[in-house]
């Protein structure tokens, strides 16, 4: 699992740990990390003797960062320049290394560079970029590298113009081929469009791990724990005690999505799947392994419930439900049923003891929230989920899943194929067979998403992708995954 931390919490680790070292250590350990890779980017491209480097240097340590990092590639024979953008604020100790080592100022942006180190700003920024700056962020994509290509962007710390503790971009802002942080990741570079902005995130180890006790701001699953989260059968399973999921979901208007959810429910570990409603005649002729009946009531055991997914808002879909939730089972709401709880008809039903799990798109959290999730994504998931008492997965590039208790992951698996007619049924069926495997909900939401967005990118390669893709490529996904 990764974490990354709010900028309020790096700086008090910082100050915790400045009390114990020289002055200016951790920015010789960031600035020799970031030279290090930027060395690196530059052998891969034709060598680091003689490439043109061009520093953009604000007027924080960030800046200060990047004139240390670039002494040390002019010593290793790089011709480095430095554009400052407030030249009465740059941070002089940095700039007197860069010139004692060869390097020198430019006033104006050069033509030509074969590596630009954004150190405009770094985790001091405060709203979005300030416009000498925009304009600067602006004139990069016209710089051309010695193979006659853009110009690769290594971003210090955070790419400069993205909101660092949300993942918001308000303005003009660095696309960087590679960030380069320090000490801990911060939420920019897992969340939001900024995350899409730093392209290949570095750490810098600065020696921060042991000082920084705040709980993370976010966390994001790794392979590794989705494997061993996963529920597989053991020597004495059988299929009731694997889970059985029942899927409320579909209707004579969208068959389809009861299809599509038990596809995903079938790609999940559960041992059975319950299908109740008017498309059980279809789901049975699709899927004959699925036991179906028309009405939640009608239907057999269960240990979980998804309800939603194609569902309608009529009277039908009001008293299905009223059933799922009147149950004291695990409860996945999606689409329709999240609609259905707007105006708060079944607001009794929310402070449930067993887990509630909510997957809105933007337009369904819009609906029960009030208001649309808005710049910080994080936070609104965050809200969303003590409101209703329900583990919500708001979907998106990075979907975020939040707890009532206040711990949000981002999925870093997520893909823009994924915005297709159905996608989300998939999801809902799959989630729902984790939740009545017994995996903890905010477990079942991460590995779904983290599964799901796997198998948008699979199903990718051969093309362009629908729903059913996207289910058949859970299986393959999870051979891999699971080896
Ligand atoms: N504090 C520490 O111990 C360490 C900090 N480090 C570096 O220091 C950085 C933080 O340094 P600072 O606190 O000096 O802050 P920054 O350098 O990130 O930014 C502050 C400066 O940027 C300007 N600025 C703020 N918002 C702006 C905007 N929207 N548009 C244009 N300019 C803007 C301000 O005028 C201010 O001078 C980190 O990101 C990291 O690169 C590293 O050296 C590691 C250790």
């Amino acid at each position: 699992m990764r974490q990354a931390f709010r900028v309020a919490d790096v700086r008090a680790a910082e100050k915790t740990l400045m009390v114990t070292l020289p002055d200016g250590t951790l920015m010789q350990r960031a600035a020799a990390g970031l030279a290090r890779r930027c060395a690196l980017l530059l052998t891969d491209s034709g060598g680091v003797y003689g490439a043109r480097v061009l520093l953009l240097v604000g007027s924080g340590d960030n800046g200060g960062d990047t004139l240390y990092a670039g002494a040390l590639l002019a010593k290793r024979g790089a011709q480095v320049r430095a554009l400052l953008l407030q030249p009465e604020r740059v941070h002089l100790a940095g700039l007197a290394a860069l010139r004692q080592a060869g390097g020198f100022t430019v006033v104006d942006l050069p033509t030509r560079a074969d590596l630009v180190l954004d150190g405009i700003v770094g985790i001091g920024a405060s709203g979005g970029l300030r416009p000498p700056a925009a304009a600067l962020v602006r004139a990069l994509g016209g710089l051309r590298a010695r193979n006659g290509e853009r110009a690769p962007v290594v971003a210090v710390d955070v790419p400069s113009g993205v909101s660092v503790d949300t993942g918001d971009v308000p303005g003009d802002a660095v696309t960087a081929d590679v960030t380069v942080t320090f000490g801990c990741r911060k939420p920019a570079h897992v969340v939001g469009p900024a995350a899409a902005r730093c392209g290949q995130v570095e750490l810098v180890d600065i020696g921060l791990g042991p000082v920084l006790v705040a709980d993370p701001a976010v966390r994001v699953a790794e392979a590794a724990d989705i494997a061993a989260w996963w529920p597989v059968p053991g020597t004495t399973s059988d299929k009731y005690t694997r889970g059985v999921v029942g899927l409320a979901t579909g209707s004579a208007r969208y068959p389809g999505a009861a299809l599509l959810s038990t596809s995903g429910a079938l790609a999940g570990p559960t041992g059975m799947v319950r299908y109740a409603g008017s498309a059980h005649r279809e789901v049975v002729r699709a899927h004959p392994s699925v036991v179906a009946a028309p009405k939640v009531a009608a239907t057999g055991r269960v240990q979980a419930w998804v309800c939603g997914s194609g569902l309608g808002t009529d009277d039908g879909a009001r008293t299905e439900l009223r059933s799922v939730l009147a149950t004291a089972l695990p409860v996945l709401l999606d689409a329709d049923a999240i609609t259905l709880l707007v105006g708060g008809e079944h607001a009794e039903h929310l402070r449930r003891d067993a887990p509630l799990v909510l997957t809105p798109h933007d337009g369904e959290f819009t609906r029960l929230a009030g208001e649309a999730p808005g710049a910080d994504r994080m936070a609104a998931a965050a809200r969303l989920a003590v409101w209703t008492n329900a583990v919500v997965l708001l979907k998106g590039d990075r979907t975020i899943v939040a707890t009532p208790g206040g711990e949000t992951w981002a999925n870093p698996t997520g893909s823009a194929v994924l915005a297709t007619a159905g996608s989300g049924d998939v999801l809902a069926g799959l989630l729902g067979s984790l939740l009545a495997a017994g995996l903890p909900p905010v477990r079942a939401a991460v590995a779904a998403a983290y599964v799901h967005g796997l198998a948008g990118r699979r199903a990718a390669l051969d093309g362009p992708v629908t729903a059913p893709d996207v289910a058949a490529a859970v299986r393959p996904v999870l051979a891999e995954l699971l080896g």
